[in-house]
Formats: structure tokens, sequence, C-alpha cells
């Protein structure tokens, strides 16, 4: 995302000692969040403020540095948020200083967590399910022959940008499906007091739904019966591609949301996941360990369900509502 977003490799993939001041504040302050962090429960706010001041401080500097790069060679001018944004500044007022801060925060946040959650949920899905694993690694193959290296996969596609996508319908469709059991984020809408917004339920009565501030909860929306048949809740990427059974209206899919707050960077996000995916299924094969671990035979192979997927030692989730812990 600091590549994206910065046009900067904030390091965050190493560990804690060696990642910009940037990363280490964003993650104390989201830590400020988790009320059983220990000294935070005493002092959220104000710490949380110290921290968000020091964060803009660093994010303002480097705003500062890359506009003053920019000005001095505008030729060299990148493609990232912060570059595009700045493209028409002859100066950085505080104003200017203040709104970039904020929008590449946003950015920031809004496409951190989002992809990275989407992709284990992926991967999980890859290592107990054989046969969907095959299917992605037989279309890699035919799109990228040999080549297994993170550049050369990167030059693959750049030198085929145009079908690419087109090339990719079965792990696009393991990423929507993806998409559709494990949806990352969430929203809400809120309807002002005298909007008049009402609505019909399936019982047929009228809801007035003014001042009341509505969740669409997508996990629910994306299991129904109704739209995905018997087998809502297994992982089918098959559902996705053209000629399948039953068509599925647009409206029950809506992992970025739908209408005009939806997310900006779907397709980002949806490009991030195929290359990482293309990467890690051209080099790798990976088993689940820990919870929901792969069950294996007396000979050390996995042994597959009827369903085709592999068996676990134990569920995924093995804590039920009652039994989490105050
Ligand atoms: C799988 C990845 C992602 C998912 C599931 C996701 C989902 C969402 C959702 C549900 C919203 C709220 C939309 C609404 O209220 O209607 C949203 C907003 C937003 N997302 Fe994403 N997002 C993802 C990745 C990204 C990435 C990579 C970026 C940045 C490049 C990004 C930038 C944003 C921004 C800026 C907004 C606010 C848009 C606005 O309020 O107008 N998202 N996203």
């Amino acid at each position: 995302m600091g590549a994206v977003t910065m046009d900067t490799d904030m390091d965050a993939q190493l560990g804690e000692q060696d990642q910009t001041q940037i990363v280490r504040l964003f993650r104390k302050l989201r830590s400020t969040f988790n009320s059983k962090n220990g000294i935070w429960v005493l002092l959220p706010s104000y710490q949380r403020r110290c921290l968000a001041r020091r964060l803009d401080f660093h994010i303002k500097q480097h705003i500062k540095e890359k506009f003053e790069e920019q000005q001095a060679n505008p030729a060299k001018r990148s493609r990232s948020i912060l570059s595009l944004s700045l493209a028409d500044q002859n100066e950085l007022t505080a104003e200017i200083l203040d709104e970039t801060c904020d929008q590449i925060k946003t950015f920031l946040f809004a496409g951190h967590d989002t992809t990275s959650i989407t992709l284990q949920w992926a991967f999980y899905e890859l290592s107990r399910n054989p046969r969907i694993f095959g299917l992605v690694s037989l279309e890699l193959d035919k799109f990228f022959g040999p080549e297994s290296t993170p550049i050369a996969i990167r030059d693959k596609i750049l030198e085929n940008r145009d079908h690419f996508l087109q090339n990719m319908l079965y792990t696009s469709a393991v990423i929507k499906e993806t998409l559709r059991l494990y949806p990352p984020a969430a929203t809400s809408r809120y309807s002002p007091p005298n909007t008049g917004f009402n609505v019909r339920l399936p019982s047929g009565q009228d809801l007035c739904l003014d001042g009341v501030m509505l969740y669409s909860c997508q996990t629910i929306i994306h299991q129904t019966s109704k739209v995905y048949g018997d087998r809502a809740t297994e992982f089918i990427p098959e559902r996705w591609l053209e000629g399948s059974e039953t068509p599925i209206p647009p409206s029950a899919w809506r992992p970025f949301e739908r209408g005009p707050r939806q997310c900006i960077g779907q397709d980002l996000a949806n490009i991030e996941a195929l290359v990482i995916i293309a990467s890690a299924v051209r080099r790798y094969t990976w088993q689940k360990v820990g919870l929901g671990a792969t069950k294996y035979d007396e000979s050390g192979d996995p042994i597959t369900k009827e369903n085709g997927q592999y068996d676990v030692q134990s569920e995924l989730y093995n804590v039920s509502i009652e039994q989490i812990p105050e």
C-alpha cells in the first residue's frame, strides 16, 4: 500500500525494528482500539491523540518531500495516489497538506487489512481444496508458462496487460468466492430524520428508517440460500463462471458495497490478490497448521473427504459464542 499511495516501500513486511515510523505508529494507534491492550485501557483517548499527531507529522513530512521532488522534476512524476493528487498544485498550503494527509490515511487504512485478510482466506481455501488448487495451477501454467519468479510474473502481466484478466477467469472466481464467504470489510448508511426513507419487508410491512443507522451484513446476504442455493456455505468458485446453473444478481455480492460510495480501490485489490496468488501458487503448496490443521493418514498423505476437501484435525472455529471468556 505504501508503494501505491506514496510511492514508498514502508518495509511493512520486515521485523518491527526495521519498519518505517509510519508503519510502527499506525500499528500502535490501531492497538489503542483493542481495550484488552494493557496501558491503553487507562489512557486511550489521550494516547490516541498523541499517536495520531505523531503519525500525521511523519506523513506530512513525507508529503512535503514528495512535493519538493515533484516540483524539482515534474517529468519524473510517478502514478502513486500522492503524486497524482499533488499534480496540479503549485503551492503546498497548510490546508492542502492537511487534506492530502487525511486522504493518504484513508487509503492506507482502507487498503491495508482488507486485501491481506482476503488473501489469508484464499490461501486457506486453496490449502484444503486440492481440486481448486489444481485448477488455479493449470490456469497459471497456461498463462505464465514455465517461469515462476515474481519478476517474471510481473513482466508477463505487463506484457499482456490487456488480456491478463480474461486469462485469469478461474483465479478471479476464487477471489470472488473468497470475498463472498469471508467479506473482510463492512459499511453502514444513515438516513437522516425526515428523509422519508421507507422499506417494505418480505412480510409486506412498511418501515420508515429515518434516523436509523443501517448496517448491511454482507456475511448474511452472501450466504442466502435463495440466491446461492443449498450449497451456499460451500466454497465453489465455479458458481462465478459463465454457464453456471443459477445467475447471481449483482446486488447479492457486495464485499466492496455498491453505489456512489462503493470501494474506490476494488480494481487494485483484485489485481493485488491475483498477482500474489499467482506468485504463491506457482512456487509453493501449503497446508494449514494449528486450528483447522489438515489430517494425515499413516503414510503421511492428507485424508480427502467425499466433497473433495482435506479432512481436518480440528474445526477452524472451535469456540462457540457461549464459550468466549469475558
Ligand atoms: C479486498 C479488498 C477490499 C475490500 C473488501 C474493500 C471494501 C470496502 C468497503 C466495504 C468500503 C465501504 C464502501 C461503502 O461504504 O459503500 C470501502 C471503502 C473504501 N475503500 Fe475499500 N476495500 C478493499 C480494498 C481497498 C484498497 C486496496 C483501497 C485503496 C487503494 C481501498 C480504498 C477504499 C477507500 C478510499 C474507501 C472509501 C470510499 C468512500 O468513502 O468514498 N479499498 N472498501
